[in-house]
């Protein structure tokens, strides 16, 4: 038998796959069809999930273990901000330790578990990391310009500007007085087309700033739509935030970054370029059912038998994210 866990992070739900427990590791076109098979909202297990998070062992020193993001639709993604934080959880129970580093596509990234939230609302910090805005990075197609960075583009949407960077995965972000789900979600839509400006994809995000290191992000998610919350787009819209509002951003704090699973926080420290800058992202790692199949059943995608034992950390979660957002507000 092994188990799979589902998890949240502010609300951005994932299965956890620790390959360790298989026989053999699934191949990548079986975690594409296992991802696909898991999330579906209807077909999948537990109402589905927005990705599968998927653990191996990672033979970089102080590094605990590798993550691969499995997108919904079985795409793979180089990051996910809100999983890194469920998969930090995950290998700090299995070892013990709560400061280490977890191996990504493109980085090994620094994790450290947080004083808990609130009672039984465990809490990570971990690094977002690499970042760029090169066009090459993201990879955009637009115009041959170098970077977007607070730039109108009537194509994308009227009267709105765009930044786009990669922490490394792809992000879109645009600050608007009034987020509008409509425009949000045709542009999340049409970019993520084939031939679109963003070849690969993009994760688009508009946000309203609340105040001062405040604000609220909402995000059409490549390779899933819209989601509670997007860890690695909450990043990113922290640090254009930072870049292009410098008179509401306070370095010496963290953001408080709203969003409609909850909230998390943020912290950037601006570089002289934006590949020296830094983002943190902190927030919960909740984990709201474990699931026990057999090996067979997790490759043949059969669910009937799978034994669910069911947490109670969702409600723990709902209560912290009430209070909160009456005092952050
Ligand atoms: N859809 C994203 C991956 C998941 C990232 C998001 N869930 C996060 O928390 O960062 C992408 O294709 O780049």
């Amino acid at each position: 038998m092994l188990t799979l866990i589902k998890a949240h992070g502010s609300g951005n739900q994932f299965f956890l796959l620790d390959q360790n427990q298989l026989t053999q590791p699934l191949t990548i076109n079986a975690l594409t069809r296992l991802a696909r098979q898991l999330c579906h909202p209807q077909t999948g297990l537990l109402g589905g999930a927005d990705g599968l998070l998927v653990i191996a062992s990672s033979t970089i020193p102080d590094c605990l273990g590798a993550m691969r993001v499995f997108n919904a639709d079985g795409s793979e993604a180089k990051m996910c901000g809100n999983g890194l934080r469920t998969v930090s959880r995950y290998l700090a129970e299995k070892t013990g330790k709560s400061r280490f580093r977890i191996t990504t596509l493109e980085a090994n990234l620094n994790v450290t578990r947080s004083a808990n939230l609130a009672p039984n609302v465990p809490a990570f910090s971990v690094q977002i990391a690499p970042i760029s805005m090169a066009a090459m990075d993201l990879p955009l197609a637009y115009h041959q310009l170098p970077e977007l960075l607070n730039v109108p583009i009537p194509e994308f949407a009227a009267h709105q500007t765009f930044t786009a960077i990669a922490v490394p995965n792809p992000h879109l972000i645009s600050f608007v007085d009034q987020i509008s789900l409509d425009t949000l979600g045709e542009l999340g839509q049409r970019l993520n087309a084939p031939n679109s400006y963003f070849p690969e994809g993009v994760n688009v995000s508009f946000a309203k700033i609340l105040g001062p290191n405040r604000l609220f992000v909402q995000t059409y998610e490549r390779g899933v739509g819209f989601t509670n919350a997007c860890g690695t787009g909450m990043s990113a819209t922290s640090l254009a935030f930072a870049m292009q509002h410098p008179t509401q951003f306070d370095p010496t704090s963290d953001l408080t970054v709203l969003n409609p699973g909850g909230l998390v926080k943020t912290h950037v420290t601006l570089g002289k370029t934006v590949a020296t800058s830094t983002l943190r992202l902190i927030g919960n790692a909740t984990f709201t059912a474990k699931v026990t199949l057999t090996e067979k059943d997790l490759r043949t995608g059969s669910f009937a038998q799978a034994h669910i034992d069911t947490t109670n950390e969702e409600a723990a979660y709902q209560t912290f994210i009430h209070h909160a957002k009456q005092t952050v507000l």
